[in-house]
């Protein structure tokens, strides 16, 4: 069977390749009937879903207990290399028998998950045990009309936050206040405007980014808020231009995979809920509540579920189902998606709710996973598809008992995992007067804030040591991303505009600022204390931009882009940005400014890559600084970097293209299929041959680092388990190989690398990226000392997903592995 059959018919559809033999091989109940296509066989994977899986009913039943038998012996064989480019192999006997008894085994234990899933309806098992008892003691107690408070918002604006639920008082459930968002809590004062999401990938640090999602936790938590919207995995990023970018991490999903675990964990140890969103398939804001993603089953597990699977291991308590249809099916009552990818094959724990307005339908909805539904209503108070619709449903069996007592009992459970069952905090503010009142949270948070705006800088040229600065007798300051806003940091509302420093962008993941430091303010303090002269020009003007740069020592030009969700129009941009440009003629205006300083730099802010030919192209162009989506610390973070107090050590969280066709995707005008598959963003590039102008992992340093010493060690002594856990099969996640490396700075001041790891898979695997991101670590590091990196493979990181098995499997034969500075900055290889 072709891949494209494979896939039409396990994932688009079922409905679509067989006519009704999907419908009639899942919804509510288990008929038995075995109505899918010759070779597959209808396998029961709960109460409500059932799923045609490749094989006959033999294969696929047995394989529940099936424990692959191997004889494993540990295989571990370092070899340290001095040099660079480095080849390192394991001997001939480990390179050839570990490997290949690898995939067998791991092939096995996958294919329990696809052909023997847990039940959708939540199992409460491991670190979930406790919650789920206490949850289902709770349900005990409850009316149907209990129950539907509690799985039903109370509609838009009709509560203090942006989602309300109904309180339970019999049992001391409170009226479950849900607001945004991934940077900040959303329409309350005083709290911290964090920097965006894609800032924090860009530090690549995973405790920066614990401590800002930790962070955002006690913040939202201090405030009353329980569940907490974010964080953002969804979109990914295929699209350069796509509006919400700047809100989840990286174009890459190990990456954002990593942050989102990292992000979560500390939201939740601070007491909140997090909410991993958008799922799935959300990668524009053109047409979202419309469009359909079509995305083959490969490419769903590889790219788009993978950073949903890290937020599921890490016990994520909710997940938010996106506006976009999946394969024609609403992303909010699709049951591939819900019942089977996240709850079966994820055996995901916690509950789905709706994003705003998304939901579609009552029984299509509650039948295929949908937990709760917000608001509630839609943004006019009409269409409730939970409430008493649901009731009715319930009512007449077309939505059974059990299907609300589970959404109930994930609730009810997620509320009690995190503990927010005794001495949690009330709401005191409202989020449609000002959001005044609340209690004062932000404690020390400014700290991380700047760290990650400071940390999240990539350095992309340095020419002549332009920087750091050192002193200049006068510098001037151009552009009015140099300076807030004169109406105010948030005159816009949700940040709806580009007006003064851009330090977040627009939407509903945004905060109110408590103060914004602007670069100039940063920038003027500095000086001050070094006596240079300041001359400010703020707006974007050439004619006074070239006037400034010539009366400076230096000059330094900012611009912007901008973007950010679709119910706001920017300037033209109805959320995704119109194209790669920089906003406000920016090029013409460090054109202006580079004509008349020789000693030119620009510092960018941008929501993501920005074509920088023109300005690059401009001899005067000493130095580019990509500040990203700083937050509330922005002009700090800057001035850090800019005067060296601390040495640049962001990378790039996706590509800068020399051309916005180099990207080979786009924003769709209809329906998207996806069809670049696995190649976004570096892997596009590295496929096609095409040449970045500055690519994935890229930063520059006041500091160089040599790379030495690559050890391959194979680990792995098992088949790894079988069972099921939060995430998938837990012998997924189990670290099969390490590779080390040793960074040594040999230059002559402190500072931090980011040392990568690159895999490209065997030949025996299916066509596939020739790298892939599989490991990093950040490593700070004295000048003239060194550090030993260490990257721990699991074994889905040196996995495919197998369509045809509906397994991760690992390929036999030779893995390539890199070591470098970036995806294309290799410093090291060997094979495994
Ligand atoms: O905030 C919860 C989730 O909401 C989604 O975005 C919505 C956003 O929160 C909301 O403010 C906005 O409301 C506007 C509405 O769409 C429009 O019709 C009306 O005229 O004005 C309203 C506001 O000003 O709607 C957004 C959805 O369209 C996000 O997708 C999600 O990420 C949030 O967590």
């Amino acid at each position: 069977m072709s891949q494209f059959a494979v896939l039409a018919l396990l994932f688009a559809g079922e409905a679509l390749a067989q006519g009704a033999a999907y419908s009639q091989c899942g919804g509510q109940g288990w008929s038995g009937a075995t109505t899918c296509v010759s070779g597959y066989t209808c396998v029961k994977q709960n109460d409500y879903y059932s799923q045609c899986i490749p094989g006959t009913a033999s294969t696929t039943a047995a394989t529940t207990t099936r424990v692959a038998s191997t004889t494993t012996s540990k295989a571990t064989t370092t070899q340290t290399t001095s040099s660079a480019p480095a080849s390192t192999t394991l001997s001939t006997s480990t390179t050839t028998r570990p490997v290949s008894t690898t995939l067998s085994t791991t092939t096995r234990a996958s294919t329990t998950t696809s052909a023997s899933a847990t039940p959708s309806g939540g199992s409460g098992s491991g670190a979930w045990s406790s919650a789920y008892s206490k949850a289902k003691t709770a349900l005990a107690k409850l009316s149907n009309a209990d129950k539907i408070k509690i799985v039903t918002g109370v509609g838009w604006s009709k509560g203090p936050c942006v989602g309300n639920t109904g309180a339970v008082s019999s049992i001391g459930y409170p009226s479950l206040c849900l607001q945004d968002g991934p940077l900040g809590v959303r329409y309350v004062q005083g709290v911290t405007a964090f920097p965006a999401g894609v800032q924090a990938a860009s530090t690549w640090d995973t405790g920066l980014i614990y401590s800002r999602g930790n962070a955002l936790g006690a913040e939202a938590k201090g405030v009353g808020v329980h569940v907490q919207l974010g964080p953002v995995a969804g979109p990914l990023g295929k699209n350069a231009a796509g509006g919400r970018n700047w809100e989840g991490f990286a174009a890459d999903p190990y990456l954002t995979g990593i942050a989102m675990a990292q992000t979560i964990s500390g939201m939740q140890a601070a007491g909140v809920q997090a909410c991993a969103k958008h799922y799935i398939g959300n990668e524009q804001e053109k047409n979202r509540e419309t469009m359909s993603s079509s995305i083959d089953d490969r490419t769903v597990h590889e790219l788009y579920l993978w950073p949903f699977a890290d937020a599921v291991k890490a016990n994520v308590a909710s997940v938010m189902c996106s506006y976009n249809k999946l394969n024609g099916t609403y992303a909010c009552e699709d049951d591939k998606a819900l019942n089977g990818l996240l709850k079966s094959e994820l055996n995901f724990q916690g509950y789905v709710m709706s994003d705003w307005n998304a939901q579609h339908s009552t029984n299509a909805a509650a039948n295929s996973g949908l937990d709760m539904s917000m608001p509630g209503t839609d943004f006019n108070g009409q269409n409730v598809y939970y409430g008493q619709a649901l009731l009715n449903s319930i009512s007449s069996g077309a939505v059974p008992q059990s299907r609300l007592d589970d959404m109930v009992t994930r609730i009810l459970a997620s509320w009690y995992f995190v503990g927010q069952d005794s001495g949690y905090p009330s709401v005191t503010w409202s989020s449609w007067n000002g959001g005044t009142g609340a209690p004062s949270v932000s404690g020390t948070h400014s700290t991380v804030a700047r760290q990650i705006a400071r940390d999240g800088i990539v350095l992309l040229k340095n020419s002549n040591k332009a920087l750091p600065l050192s002193k200049p007798a006068s510098i001037a300051l151009i552009g009015q991303d140099a300076i807030v806003n004169p109406s105010g940091a948030n005159a816009c509302k949700d940040r709806g505009c580009n007006t003064g420093t851009l330090a977040m962008g627009w939407g509903s993941g945004t905060a109110d600022f408590p103060y914004l430091i602007a670069p100039a303010d940063a920038i003027k303090k500095q000086a001050s204390s070094d006596g240079t002269k300041v001359i400010l020009s703020s707006t974007d003007d050439t004619t006074a931009a070239a006037s400034a740069a010539s009366q400076a020592a230096t000059a330094i030009v900012f611009i912007t882009a901008d973007a950010g969700e679709e119910y706001i129009v920017v300037e033209g941009a109805a959320g995704d940005r119109l194209d790669l440009n920089p906003w406000h003629s920016g090029n013409a205006l460090v054109t202006a400014v580079a004509n008349a300083n020789k000693n030119t730099i620009v510092v960018v802010h941008s929501v993501g890559p920005v074509i920088l030919e023109t300005i690059l192209a401009l001899p005067n162009v000493q130095a580019v600084v990509w500040a990203g989506i700083p937050g509330q610390e922005s002009g700090n973070g800057l001035t850090d970097i800019l005067y060296g107090s601390t040495s640049p050590s962001g990378k790039l969280p996706y590509t800068i293209a020399k051309s916005a066709s180099d990207y080979g995707t786009s924003i769709s005008s209809g329906d998207d299929n996806f069809s670049e598959g696995l190649y976004i963003d570096y892997r596009h590039f590295d496929k096609a041959g095409i040449a970045p102008r500055y690519e994935f992992g890229f930063g520059l340093s006041y500091t160089t680092f040599d790379y030495s010493g690559l050890t391959l060690s194979y680990t792995d002594k098992s088949a790894g388990s079988s069972t099921v856990a939060p995430g998938g099969i837990s012998g997924l996640y189990d670290t099969v190989a390490t590779v080390t490396a040793v960074v040594a700075n040999n230059g002559t001041v402190t500072g931090a690398e980011v040392a990568q790891l690159y895999i490209g898979l065997p030949s025996s695997a299916p066509a596939s990226p020739p790298k892939q991101l599989r490991g990093f670590q950040k490593v700070s590091v004295a000048s003239g000392a060194s550090a030993t990196v260490t990257f721990n493979l699991r074994r889905k990181d040196l996995s495919f997903w197998d369509v045809g098995s509906q397994a991760w499997k690992v390929p036999s034969g030779t893995f390539n592995v890199y070591v470098g500075a970036s995806s294309r900055d290799i410093r090291l290889t060997g094979s495994l």
